[in-house]
């Protein structure tokens, strides 16, 4: 593996799972692949599980790792090329970039979207800045419009939970069902264009996405996937309940006076094949999903986050084993 930007850098992904599930059951065993390697990390915004699940990834492998707060710990940065640096902004993101690639074997970069303008999300504008300034592979942390390492935990959770085992003709499909859910804030929609870029391309799921009318996501990243618009009628018989807040494309990053129904209750979960709750974090209780819902058995939320920790070290893994 090369990099690792979206699913369209995995060659295979029933392969990558198989060597997921299998870093998984023997954690140490690759130590070899990381020795005298560094992961480097730049967080250019706030992160819980993917900051600590890439240093135990990277723990897991025997790699040295360093992070970077960029503009909280470090020189603040200035974006715009040509700028006459005579105000506030203290190092230029060509120097602060090729100086850290200079100082890791793999760069892993979080550039979450401004919301404001949809061409300069879309296009990953800083996310592809500083995959051009880089002298190493790039890892996507979560970019303006994707998040593919929480898409490959999630799928390691499903295939786990569903009993699928990698290479195996499964008897009936898995029904995956990904909700729109209230939230306070507008926001970025990566976390949803990821799960279901990979979801619509894995054959022994049966994916669909349920939001209200306003709400649909750009349609090159839920092609092949069922749309509704109907959350109660799309709960039925899912096995995986997957709910998440978005703004809204077509009116880009606006929050559509909605109605607060969507939030993911005990009722609804009810109307499901016993299915499981999902969650990438953090969660807004009693917003996004009920306590009852998060509080219960029907969870997995944290055998999600758990795996964050296998989909780096997968991909980590796998780059390294290159270099
Ligand atoms: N990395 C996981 C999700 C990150 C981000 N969530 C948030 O910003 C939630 C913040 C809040 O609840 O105010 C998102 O939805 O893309
Ligand atoms: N799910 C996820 O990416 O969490 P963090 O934003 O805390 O890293």
């Amino acid at each position: 593996m090369k990099q690792f930007t979206s699913v369209y850098d995995v060659e295979n992904i029933d392969e990558l799972l198989k060597t997921a599930l299998e870093i998984k059951a023997n954690p140490f065993a690759q130590q070899e692949v990381g020795k005298n390697k560094t992961i480097g990390l730049i967080f250019f915004n706030p992160s819980l599980r993917t900051r600590l699940s890439s240093i135990k990834a990277a723990y897991n492998l025997s790699a040295n790792v360093w992070v970077l707060n960029a503009g909280a710990d470090s020189w603040t940065l200035e974006m715009a090329d040509g700028a006459v640096m005579n105000g506030d902004t203290q190092e230029h993101i060509t120097e602060a970039i090729k100086v850290m690639s200079a100082y890791c074997d793999v760069l892993g970069v979080r550039t979450f979207p401004k919301l404001v303008d949809r061409d300069e999300d879309y296009n990953e504008v800083m996310f592809n800045k500083v995959k051009g300034l880089s002298s190493v592979p790039v890892v996507s942390l979560e970019s303006a419009t994707l998040h593919p390492l929480q898409s490959f935990a999630d799928l390691i959770t499903i295939a786990e939970k569903s009993g699928y085992t990698p290479g195996e003709k499964s008897a009936k499909k898995v029904k995956v069902v990904m909700t729109w859910a209230p939230h306070p804030k507008r926001l970025p929609q990566a976390v949803p264009n990821s799960f279901a870029q990979w979801f619509s391309k894995v054959d022994w799921v049966d994916f669909t996405v349920v939001q209200p009318k306003g709400y649909e996501l750009d349609a090159k990243f839920t092609d092949g996937a069922t749309i509704e618009y109907d959350q109660e009628e799309a709960l039925k018989d899912a096995d995986f309940v997957y709910a998440k807040n978005w703004s809204s494309y077509e009116n880009y990053g606006e929050v559509i006076p909605q109605d607060k129904d969507w939030q993911v209750t005990m009722e609804k979960m009810d109307l499901t094949n016993k299915g499981k709750f999902m969650h990438c974090l953090p969660v807004r209780r009693n917003v996004v999903v009920a306590d009852e819902v998060l509080d219960s058995d029907t969870s997995i939320v944290i055998d999600e986050a758990t795996n964050r920790i296998f989909s780096a070290q997968t991909v980590f893994h796998e780059i390294l084993k290159n270099k």
